[in-house]
């Protein structure tokens, strides 16, 4: 059996990126992969501004505090102002270019103006309240690298020095497919036996939320030819097939079975809980994970091992989550044989909380936490003790 680290690796050196690219609107962009660096052709900001609304003056003229100075212009954000004549002060606003000559700017609340002029009751430093040109980015500057993927900030960021489209990787093709005779779609009744697909709004969750292109084949039969015909499809369709459910031992476990018909299985169980029987392999081209039909252990596989996979394919350079060591508000006391990912929630002591019931079918455990605690293979923790705690914030998205 595999361990965690040995399946992530051997799945990382096998996800290659998507190398076709397309041009989006920077507004079009959340969640794409950026397909290029792009560099600032611009400085930002483009001149020397004001932070605060009040008065820009040469701090030489202010030597003492309740110096009066004639204001000699007023210079609001957008335009610019003139060069500011010796003892002399100029009304600024906040993001006013500050004008030559000047080199501080009072806050007006430190400031008494006295019909056309004004007194200053605090010294100026030089410097004070001025945000220089080109501090946040440089001309010719690399503001975002190729692999980056774009959220809100990277978006204004490329707004912010002038870019209107960006090129990115098209988006992943995902084909889901959910085996089980026992399965029912939400809006019909259960009949005896039966259980809802919850996997599937999971995973439509978590595809979406990486930005995949998400084809839906569906419940699935568990009979070994239904098995082969969605397999097929979902392998002629997209980039990357994911199932869940019939990857164990069981009688009517037919995913394993089917792959390795149409394709091979490259590697089938880690040892982990939850999770144990993933399966990885190749179908006609495409990238095939098997997840477990237990709704936890396809939710934690997923978060650990498919989302860096995926980001992987989709040509992004970070995909790697990171963990934090949190101190236990609980204790844990059986040692087990599996390395093991705990849901748990961050409490407001600073300290985790355990999901009293960590069975792989509880899927309330996960809506309920804010991350995995990983637990080596035998560790037990006691109340006070220091764990690695992965926060969802890392896994999702
Ligand atoms: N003899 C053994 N039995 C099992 C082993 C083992 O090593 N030896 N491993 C166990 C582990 S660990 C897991 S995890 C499960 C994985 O089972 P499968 O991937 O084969 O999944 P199924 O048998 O089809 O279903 C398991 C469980 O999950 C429910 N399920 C399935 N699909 C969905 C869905 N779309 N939405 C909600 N719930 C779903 C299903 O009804 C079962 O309860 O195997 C253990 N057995
Ligand atoms: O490893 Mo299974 O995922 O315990 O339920
Ligand atoms: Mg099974």
């Amino acid at each position: 059996m595999l361990s965690a680290d040995q399946l992530l690796d051997a799945l990382l050196e096998r996800a290659h990126g998507v190398t076709e690219t397309e041009t989006v609107s920077v507004t079009d962009a959340l969640g794409r992969v950026l397909a290029a660096p792009q560099t600032s052709a611009i400085t930002v900001p483009p001149l020397d501004n004001s932070a605060m609304d009040g008065y820009a003056v040469r701090a030489a003229d202010v030597v003492v505090a309740g110096v009066r100075l004639p204001v000699s212009q007023r210079i609001l954000a957008g335009t610019v102002g003139s060069p500011l004549q010796p003892g002399t002060a100029a009304r600024i606003f906040t993001g006013a270019p500050v004008p030559p000559g000047a080199n501080a700017v009072l806050m007006q609340e430190y400031c008494a103006t006295e019909g056309e002029s004004v007194v200053i009751n605090k010294l100026p430093q030089p410097g004070e309240n001025i945000r220089h040109a080109g501090e946040d980015i440089e001309l010719g500057a690399q503001v975002l690298a190729a692999g980056t993927r774009l959220g809100a900030a990277e978006m204004g960021l490329a707004a912010s020095v002038g870019l209107a489209e960006l090129p990115v990787f098209r988006k992943l093709k995902v084909a889901c497919f959910f085996t089980g005779d026992e399965l029912v779609t939400p809006g019909a009744p259960l009949l005896p036996g039966q259980i809802y697909n919850s996997n599937r709004y999971t995973l439509t969750g978590l595809l979406n939320g990486l930005g995949c292109e998400l084809i839906d084949l569906g419940i699935v039969p568990d009979t070994l030819e239904a098995t082969e015909a969605a397999l097929a499809r979902a392998a002629s369709l997209a980039d990357v097939v994911i199932t869940s459910g019939g990857v164990s031992v069981g009688e009517a476990d037919y995913v394993k079975v089917a792959v390795e018909k149409l394709g091979r299985v490259e590697m089938w169980k880690v040892a982990m809980k939850p999770g144990k029987p993933l399966v990885y392999g190749r179908v006609n081209g495409a990238d095939f994970i098997g997840l477990p039909g237990n709704p936890v252990s396809a939710f934690v596989t997923f978060c650990l091992f498919v989302r860096p996979f995926l980001l992987k394919r989709m040509g992004a350079s970070d995909v790697l989550y990171r963990a934090f060591v949190v101190q236990a508000d609980f204790a844990w006391t059986k040692p087990g044989v599996r390395r093991e990912f705990l849901r748990a929630q961050l409490q407001a002591n600073g300290k985790l909380a355990l999901f009293p019931n960590q069975g792989s079918g509880v899927l309330t455990s996960c809506a309920w936490a804010d991350g995995l605690i990983d637990l080596e293979v035998g560790q037990t923790v006691q109340a006070g003790d220091w764990v690695r705690f992965i926060p969802f914030s890392e896994l999702l998205a």
